[in-house]
């Protein structure tokens, strides 16, 4: 029987630049990928992977779907969009923290109904409520430090990585919500019907990241 076709997600931007080396050092051909210009799926003759680039909550939508079999995007986007299928490798890229964030005017104990911006409602929705506080919460799609600069929102559930946005704009950290990283994540029927073809991808993926976990470690 001939090797099954695996259709792999891959989230384009900061993740597909971080991830494609990974891909590589595992012995995955990304010369296609890597000059596409404005090509958003790729087929390869020589190896059994297509790929498909798209924004991060559409991964979700096509691995929910079974249009994708394998998806790589950031943690953030799974919890937001509830995804229900496997995640089975945390890739190590990627990773940057949830945190409330606001100027120093902010007062989280204050009593008043609080106004919060964010790319993340359902995130954000779960923080608040784990608190006990009811939120008004407005959906920004980017730039979000912006709102509680300009008075739309009185502080923001936003993710930080080196925190440089968050000092260049004078806000400042309230409070850690959650870590995020990339991971890997499998479509259920396509791991039922292609499970030695994911699982050896999987092993190579999960090796390379291993060894560079360790070669950060002995750095230090
Ligand atoms: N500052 C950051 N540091 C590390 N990882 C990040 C950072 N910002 C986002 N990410 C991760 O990368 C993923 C995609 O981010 P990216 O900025 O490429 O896309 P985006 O937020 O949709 O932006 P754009 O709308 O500009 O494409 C996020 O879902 C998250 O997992
Ligand atoms: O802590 P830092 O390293 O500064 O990174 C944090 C910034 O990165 C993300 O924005 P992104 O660059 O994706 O742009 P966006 O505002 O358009 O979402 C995030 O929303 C922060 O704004």
């Amino acid at each position: 029987m001939s090797e099954p076709r695996l259709k792999i997600a891959l989230t384009k931007g900061r993740v597909e630049t971080q991830v494609l080396p990974l891909l590589e050092q595992a012995g995955v051909d990304c010369s296609l990928v890597r000059h596409k210009q404005r090509r958003l799926i790729f087929d390869s003759t020589t190896q059994p992977y297509e790929f498909i680039l798209a924004k991060g909550p559409d991964v979700t939508t096509f691995l929910e779907r079974g249009a994708a079999d394998i998806g790589i995007v950031g943690s953030d986007i799974l919890v937001e969009h509830q995804s229900t299928q496997y995640e089975l490798l945390d890739l190590g890229v990627g990773q940057c923290q949830f945190v409330l964030a606001s100027t120093a005017a902010f007062d989280p104990q204050a009593p008043q109904r609080k106004i919060i911006g964010t790319k993340y409602p359902l995130i954000t929705k779960r923080y608040f409520d784990r608190l006990g506080q009811d939120v008004e919460i407005i959906k920004i799609e980017g730039s979000v430090e912006l709102a509680p600069l300009t008075g739309l929102a009185d502080a923001i559930v936003d993710i930080t990585e080196t925190g440089t946005t968050i000092r260049e704009n004078h806000l400042q950290i309230y409070d850690y919500l959650q870590p995020v990283s990339t991971r890997l994540v499998v479509n259920r029927l396509a791991l039922k019907q292609h499970q030695t073809a994911i699982f050896s991808l999987v092993d190579q993926l999960a090796a390379v990241v291993n060894a560079n976990a360790e070669k950060e470690v002995s750095q230090l």
